[in-house]
């Protein structure tokens, strides 16, 4: 109980001071994600303010910030980050370029083939008809970028703007549970895969169902979109949260990897894309997915009598390609078939 009040006064703490610095617009579009919780209207998700000057590692506001984002991580599994390190130039030339990149003919779309599962084009499925799924492997990389020619710059940039989001928040993990010493040959291993996702308005009478729900088989996933909502996600006790965030702000969350990797701890949470049965917009999101190219294995210090190994050491593209099988697309719980003690 203490913790989730805490939780709550920090976001309101948090809420409050955005608000007092944001544009009507991001306003009207915070407001839409609140719930009323008595009289008060407070967003349900933590909002972590990256902007801030004082969260620098040492500092009180950092350690605390690190225990917050710890919580948010094992309660719903996510949290929105405001984040200034993409400018809007950046983040407008990117939704151009999912735009531009959707327009392509579907012959040359499909030509976007990766080896790794659910890392290449997805498109003109008749079961999820909204949607449409681009990725560039290796996207903080030159030779990751350039499949996509016209795209390198603005897809390399943006994924490592993202990256020094996502890594800012690994280390904070990773402090908040005792071992900040592995953070760097953690983030050392990582690779990012940047997926450009685009979801059209449903037509009268089509489903809305637009992304079904699911689990990420990243370490982490940061999703930023256009100003086109839609991401629900469920928490720890079964809820479904509508995320609506700031276009200028991020949401971070947790995959199966970090769950593993936590011993159980952190939230994987289920998430899926419902499209607003009259909206006319189309729905762009940018994810950048981290990966680790070593192995996935619960560090010792998260292991004891009252949290004993929950999941054996695997390789993470492994984990991929279980989730392509017909036993890992039937599973309900994934980590628990594919690497459960
Ligand atoms: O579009 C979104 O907000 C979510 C996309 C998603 O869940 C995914 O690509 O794994
Ligand atoms: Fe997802």
């Amino acid at each position: 109980m203490l913790i989730i009040f805490s939780v709550y006064i920090y976001t309101v703490i948090r809420f409050q001071r955005y608000i007092t610095r944001s544009t009507h617009h991001h306003l009207t579009s915070l407001i839409t994600y609140n719930s009323t919780m008595g009289s008060l209207t407070i967003p349900k998700l933590l909002v972590v303010d990256f902007t801030n000057d004082n969260l620098t590692p040492g500092t009180t506001t950092w350690s605390s910030t690190c225990n917050d984002i710890r919580v948010a991580l094992e309660n719903h599994g996510c949290f929105i980050a405001l984040y200034n390190g993409v400018s809007t130039k950046l983040q407008e030339s990117v939704f151009q370029a999912a735009d531009e990149l959707f327009d392509l003919p579907t012959e040359t779309k499909i030509k976007n083939i990766v080896s790794k599962p659910y890392h290449g084009y997805v498109g003109q499925m008749p079961i999820v008809p909204l949607h449409e799924g681009l990725g560039i492997d290796y996207a903080t990389d030159h030779e990751g970028a350039q499949s996509f020619t016209n795209l390198i710059e603005t897809s390399m940039l943006f994924s490592r703007a993202v990256k020094e989001l996502e890594n800012m928040v690994i280390k904070m993990i990773f402090e908040s549970y005792g071992v900040g010493k592995y953070s760097d040959s953690h983030m050392d291993s990582t690779t990012y895969l940047l997926r450009y996702l685009k979801y059209r308005a449903p037509e009268m009478n089509e489903t809305t169902m637009a992304f079904p729900s699911h689990t990420d088989k990243s370490f982490l996933t940061i999703l930023h979109q256009n100003q086109v909502s839609g991401l629900e996600i469920r928490a720890r006790n079964e809820e479904w949260i509508s995320v609506e965030y700031p276009p200028s702000s991020f949401v971070v969350m947790a995959g199966d990897a970090c769950k593993a990797w936590s011993n159980d701890r952190v939230l994987s949470p289920n998430h899926k894309v419902t499209m607003d049965k009259h909206g006319k917009e189309t729905r762009y999101t940018i994810a950048l997915f981290s990966f680790l190219s070593k192995k996935v294995e619960v560090p010792d210090e998260l292991v004891d009598y009252e949290h004993p190994l929950k999941f054996k050491a695997f390789d993470h593209v492994d984990l991929l390609n279980y989730y392509v099988t017909e036993n890992g697309r039937k599973s309900q719980n994934i980590l628990q078939d594919f690497c459960g003690v």
